[in-house]
């Protein structure tokens, strides 16, 4: 498996990205003017140690392990880092094992040990909003007695209160409720959130159902993995590094601190109102007798800069960090590359290089692109940054799909490798993500809404077939994370021959 953003197809725009000493220096100049006691990082930490230094990791996915694999990894002084399971299973297996995590690269095997590992059990989309309304922000809200008796009544063997401070979500889009769920009682609005999943919307739709008051919302990081992992099979501790990438990492500035917009999408779609034009997709533009947006502040807490300068220090991420208009524009070109390739190869059920070398696809490809292309040139989040049309001109787009696919021609792509296993894929969060926010701006987006509905389908149709025991793939050798659906047919024959 390769990563899909070597350096040979890095994008030039993209690598405007600040380096980490350049950040330094950026984050320096906003603290000047948040705090003229802050002068310079030394200072920061003075002024505002971090005390607690443990980082928790939860979702123990390929990307989760190699992270938490990485942060052991640091010389000198690697922070201490709790892995969180939701399975008690998971957790034994843990126990059971020398407790250790492996990372194959080339054939060599390195692993690394002293992690502490907890139980945070998945709760149902329910009990989160219930979470809600008697969380109070605080890592030990003062709950009532009998909410009390409940959350305390819940804490099982493995499992922990301590509050957390800095945490890596490395979970699937589709898990995020439930995973946050499991540990949202820990979080607290000093804590910081770095999110490390594909796609758009994660955060927005974290914010309206997990942590819906911005008063008591902790803090957020974003990071773009581009590194390509698999497992092993029947090795759940040890993940196979097939492809060197970066992680690009961003803070993004916190509601409390935001000044507002002086724009906003207010023209509405509503598909049902065919008869009415649709009216010129430029409400996105910021009103011209608006004053211009006053600088973004960013404000860095101390647990906003540890977390980022810590995984700077790990070699094997090769993280850079962005600031946040940069991070932006990045994310919505791995959208833009994951919406064309990620569904597609879907729906040929093949590899990613499958999509090209073949006109008739690529047609389809330019015809999701022009609506792609339009959404995103006309969010009004991108309205004051430069060369915006250029970078996200539909041509320029297939060109970056194209160099992508063929990079990682060998690759599976995760939301054909999620379908295979009949696992709900991140299709709402990559074409579903355009759909939606054309429909706010009066882009009309049926390719992609066809295309969404299309995985849907398919998916539901290899869990039918999956129920049933019917083979369908066959994976390559050592793909261990992609053979679920054999697996599933073997569970489900030898229950038959029991
Ligand atoms: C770019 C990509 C499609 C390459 O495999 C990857 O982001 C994926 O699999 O989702």
């Amino acid at each position: 498996m390769k990563s899909w953003w070597g350096p040979e197809g890095g994008d030039p725009q993209a690598k405007q990205g600040i380096h980490a000493a350049q950040d330094e220096n950026q984050s320096s100049n906003d603290e000047k003017e948040n705090s003229k006691s802050s002068r310079n990082p030394a200072e920061f930490y003075r002024v505002k140690p971090v005390l607690d230094r443990r980082i928790h990791v939860l979702g123990m996915g390929n990307v989760g392990k190699f992270i938490a694999h990485s942060l052991r990894s640091i010389v000198p002084n690697p922070p201490p880092v709790t892995i969180i399971f939701h399975e008690p299973q998971m957790l034994s297996d843990w126990e059971a094992s020398r407790q250790r995590l492996n990372l194959v690269t080339d054939g060599d095997t390195e692993f690394r040990e002293g992690f502490e590992a907890e139980l945070a059990r998945l709760r149902s989309r329910s009990n989160l909003k219930e979470g809600q309304q008697t969380n109070t922000g605080n890592a030990f809200p003062e709950a009532s007695g009998e909410q009390a008796q409940v959350q305390e009544s819940e804490v099982q063997e493995g499992e922990s209160s301590e509050p957390i401070n800095s945490l890596i979500l490395c979970t699937k889009a589709t898990q995020i409720y439930q995973a946050l769920s499991s540990v949202k009682h820990r979080l607290h609005p000093e804590s910081v959130i770095l999110f490390l999943q594909n796609g758009m919307g994660v955060v927005e739709a974290v914010n309206k159902e997990v942590f819906p008051d911005p008063a008591t919302r902790p803090h957020y990081m974003v990071g773009i993995n581009s590194h390509g992992m698999h497992g092993v099979l029947n090795d759940p501790f040890t993940t196979v590094h097939a492809g060197f990438g970066t992680i690009s990492l961003g803070i993004l500035p916190h509601e409390r601190d935001r000044e507002p917009a002086p724009y906003a999408s207010q023209l509405k779609f509503k598909a049902q109102r065919e008869a009415a034009p649709v009216k010129p997709a430029h409400a996105a533009n910021p009103d011209p007798m608006a004053a211009e947006p006053a600088p973004v502040t960013f404000h860095w807490t101390p647990n906003h800069r540890y977390l980022l300068r810590t995984l700077l220090r790990a070699p094997v991420l090769g993280a850079t960090a962005y600031s946040p208009p940069d991070l932006l524009q990045m994310q919505l070109e791995k959208l833009a590359v994951n919406c064309i390739i990620n569904p597609l190869t879907v729906m040929l059920d093949a590899r990613n290089g499958s999509i090209l070398y073949n006109y008739n696809i690529t047609r389809v490809m330019r015809l999701l692109l022009s609506e792609i292309s339009l959404v995103i040139r006309s969010l009004p989040e991108l309205q004051y940054i430069p060369n915006v049309q250029q970078r996200f001109d539909p041509g320029r787009l297939e060109t970056m799909v194209v160099g992508i696919a063929n990079r990682t021609q060998d690759n599976i792509s995760s939301m054909l490798a999620d379908v295979r296993a009949g696992k709900q894929t991140e299709v709402d969060f990559i074409n579903g993500w355009v759909v939606k926010r054309g429909e706010e701006l009066g882009v009309r987006c049926l390719m992609n809404y066809m295309l969404a509905c299309l995985v849907k389908g398919k998916r539901m149709m290899v869990e039918l077939e999956l129920e049933e025991g019917i083979p369908f793939v066959q994976p390559r050798a050592n793909e261990g994370s992609l053979v679920v659906g054999e697996d599933v047919k073997r569970v489900n024959l030898d229950e038959r021959k029991e």
